[in-house]
């Protein structure tokens, strides 16, 4: 479909001045066009090959899920109500030893068919297998930035042979699907990755010209253990190993003194935050308000489903708006239409992809969530920006659209075979079960 116009419709655009308008919005060649208030122009509905009638439809940017381990929704429930460290060496990296590249298949299948049924039209996924990861991302019509996470806890040759994975691994996706899959380089965190190995990854994100991805300061116990082994905090550890020199991306980042966010600030490092999986682990609550006052991008992220456990991100721009009133006292902390930024343009941002991808203005790709308003809890009509993120779920997206094609019509996906993934995913769980 080249050319198509949605008319009759309520926007929300929340980083424009005018955050609501209704009208109509014109696509051409995946891109938004034009668009405008009251009925739209007879030229463009002459033109236009489908007409998609808006009404009882808000239409927003598309979400942007900034940090996950999309396969891990294979292990959704598995084990909850552990703190970080002990989830991880004793429940997760023991099940994620045994996957193969056909687990991580159906797991982001899986995940995928989540992410676009809860309006997620952006994703960012840290994962091993990751040529699995980008077949699914092509084949679901997804925009994803995709990073091979490389853990160092092994012998020097296997951390050569992971690098050179994540190294092949961009060459082969960089820019694919019209530019749709993007690529980062991530050692996964400062405590499995030794110095002198997050410097060879920082070397090869030069030589490729990449961005970076890691998990940083989530919990107390790491930043203390990371005092411990090299006398620095992780920030200053990262920012001397060069990590910062590139465009980064940091996830979580929790716990952070005033210095660590001015460094932050200084050197345009963005920051994912993951507000229910920082709750569920137990890791504690990031200073959100104070990165934002900073000048740092914050973005949301779901992180895996197994320490979420969905991938809705509403819910996260819900917690952001909430958690930071409850801790702070002050209402004013993140207030509607900065959350909504969060999981929409500032998600954007934060990977490079600001002038593409978080906005319905002209001249974005047309990445669309269309939510259906005509439910009780959108009731009354008084404040849409407010309704999205304190009322709106997942399970309220109608329509999605990403390099303006729709993959999900009515609550149909369009490009996944919704039953056969279901089905897939189970079988590879019970196989990892033993
Ligand atoms: C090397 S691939 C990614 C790796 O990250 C693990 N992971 C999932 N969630 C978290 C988290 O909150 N902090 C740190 N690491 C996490 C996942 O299990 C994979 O092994
Ligand atoms: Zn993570």
């Amino acid at each position: 479909m080249k050319r198509w116009l949605i008319e009759n419709g309520i926007f929300a655009e929340p980083s424009a001045e005018r955050q609501i308008f209704e009208g109509w919005l014109y696509v051409e060649e995946g891109y938004i066009a034009a668009s405008g208030e009251g009925a739209a122009p007879a030229e463009l509905r002459d033109q236009a090959e489908e007409i998609v009638n808006g009404s009882g439809l808000l239409f927003m940017p598309g979400l942007i899920n900034t940090h996950g381990h999309a396969a891990m929704s294979l292990l959704r429930g598995l084990a909850d109500d552990l703190v970080l460290q002990d989830w991880l060496e004793n429940h997760m990296w023991p099940m994620e030893g045994k996957f193969t590249g056909e687990d991580v298949y159906w797991g982001t299948s899986l995940a995928a068919a989540e992410m676009i049924l809860s309006g997620t039209t952006t994703f960012v996924d840290m994962y091993d297998h990751m040529d699995k990861v980008a077949e699914v991302a092509a084949q679901a019509g997804l925009r994803a930035t995709l990073t091979r996470g490389v853990i160092g806890l092994c012998p020097p040759d296997v951390q050569t042979a992971k690098l050179n994975d994540a190294i092949q691994f961009a060459k082969n996706w960089q820019g694919a699907e019209n530019g749709r899959i993007q690529v980062m380089m991530s050692p996964h965190s400062p405590y499995t990755c030794p110095p002198d190995y997050i410097e060879r990854i920082v070397a090869a994100a030069h030589e490729l010209d990449l961005p970076l991805h890691t998990h940083m300061s989530e919990t107390a116990a790491e930043v203390a253990l990371n005092v411990k082994q090299y006398g620095a905090r992780p920030v200053e550890h990262l920012d001397k190993l060069g990590l910062f020199s590139r465009p980064s991306l940091v996830a979580h980042a929790v716990h952070l003194n005033d210095d660590e966010i001015a460094l932050l600030a200084e050197r345009h490092v963005a920051v994912s935050h993951n507000p229910v999986s920082n709750l569920k682990l137990a890791s504690g609550v990031a200073r959100v308000p104070d990165l934002l006052r900073a000048g740092v991008t914050v973005s949301l992220g779901t992180d895996g489903a197994a320490s979420n456990n969905n991938l809705d991100l509403f819910e996260e721009i819900r917690l952001a708006a909430l958690l930071h009133k409850g801790v702070s006292g002050d209402p004013t902390a993140v207030p509607a239409a900065e959350a909504l930024r969060m999981g929409t343009i500032y998600g954007a941002r934060s990977i490079g992809l600001g002038d593409v991808t978080g906005s319905l203005r002209p001249g974005f790709k047309a990445d669309i969530t269309a939510v259906s308003i005509d439910k009780p809890h959108f009731m009354p009509r008084t404040d849409y920006i407010s309704h999205l993120v304190y009322s709106a779920s997942g399970a309220d997206v109608a329509h999605v659209w990403v390099d303006g094609r729709r993959i999900l019509r009515d609550r149909e996906l369009l490009t996944l075979d919704v039953e056969r993934i279901r089905y897939e995913a189970q079988r590879c769980f019970e196989r990892l079960r033993g």
